[in-house]
């Protein structure tokens, strides 16, 4: 497998004597989406800001595109870009110019057509002449990201890049950001919307209280940890829970009309269930199922369901 893009190695950072980040370690491969998850004050934004320079790490190691901060701090972090939670630019600048500003902070010569096509990416390209305190919300969130990305970084942090943003604006940088991984720029994540880590994300990392609980494909943490619930309605009460049901350990309501299975990873099929079910020829007048989304999934391991072993 190819080198990571970051490699963490027993990240501590302690505030006198509270543990913000307990002993992290963690590889970010490159052009992955990876969403970081984790309920408030859990250690997210300490990561993200001991890898970008905005907070300083007490112990551990943090190696970024394959060199240790430690060595050289500050040329590796040019290819970083980061979108912060909290809206942080100067209110007096034109959008235009602010995008400029960045690109020279991060070392990069002047280029119109770069500062056009973000703003174009971005749907902000008709403020570009607007000073920023004259954008809306929403438009502010767009330049922030507009400014993340500007210089071209090949690491991008997107600390809950679309809090407070409408439908809108959050689906157009679900595709942007699925574009900019597919060309090939790595993206961390971190969003309390799990609905976004579910649509976007690659492989998911769950901390909580500074301590890493879980680093695995999103796929197969929703497989693990998630089930599928199966709920047959019959028309008229059953004398008892019919035999198919019986086998696969489902269960029937008191009012005996419905009957429910849980289906987790190494359990039957909720389908063959529900065949066999048919085939016994009980009248049947509705059927549902729901699968567990990212937030079931999230609560489960938080609440400390047997750890699986991380990757
Ligand atoms: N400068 C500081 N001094 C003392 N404690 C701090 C400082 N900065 C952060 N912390 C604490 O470190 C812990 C982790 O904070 P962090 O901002 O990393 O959480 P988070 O996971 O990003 O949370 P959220 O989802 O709410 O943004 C919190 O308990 C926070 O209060």
């Amino acid at each position: 497998m190819s080198s990571p893009v970051l490699d963490l190695q027993g990240l501590t950072k302690t505030y006198g004597a509270f543990t913000a980040l307990s002993d992290v370690s963690l590889s970010i491969r490159p052009g992955e989406i990876f969403a970081l998850l984790g309920p408030n004050g859990a250690g997210k934004t300490t990561l993200i800001g001991s890898v970008c320079g905005l907070v300083k790490k007490t112990s551990g190691s943090i190696r970024l595109f394959g060199q240790d901060l430690d060595q050289d701090p500050v040329r590796p972090r040019y290819d970083v870009g980061l979108v912060p939670q909290e809206i942080n630019f100067d209110p007096f600048f034109s959008v235009a110019e602010s995008l400029h500003i960045q690109m020279g902070f991060y070392g990069r010569p002047r280029d119109e057509a770069r500062v056009d096509e973000v703003l174009t990416a971005l749907n902000l390209h008709a403020k570009k002449d607007a000073l920023t305190r004259a954008l809306s919300g929403g438009m502010k969130r767009r330049l922030l990201i507009a400014k993340a990305l500007v210089h071209r970084p090949k690491l991008v942090f997107l600390d809950e890049p679309t809090a407070g943003v409408d439908v809108e604006l959050r689906r157009d940088l679900w595709t942007y950001v699925r574009r900019l991984a597919s060309e090939g720029t790595t993206i961390v994540l971190t969003t309390h919307y799990l609905e976004e880590a579910e649509e976007l994300a690659d492989r998911v990392g769950v901390i909580n209280e500074g301590r890493l609980l879980l680093v695995e494909d999103k796929a197969s943490v929703l497989r693990r940890f998630g089930e599928k619930r199966l709920v047959v309605t019959f028309e008229q009460p059953v004398a008892e829970l019919p035999e198919p049901g019986r086998r696969f350990n489902a269960t029937l309501s008191e009012d005996r009309r419905t009957l429910t299975y849980v289906e987790r990873e190494g359990n039957a099929p909720a389908g063959a269930l529900l065949t066999a079910l048919y085939g016994q020829g009980l009248p049947i007048s509705d059927v549902e199922t729901r699968r567990s989304r990212m937030e079931d999934v999230l609560i489960e391991i938080l609440r400390g369901r047997p750890q699986p072993k991380s990757a």
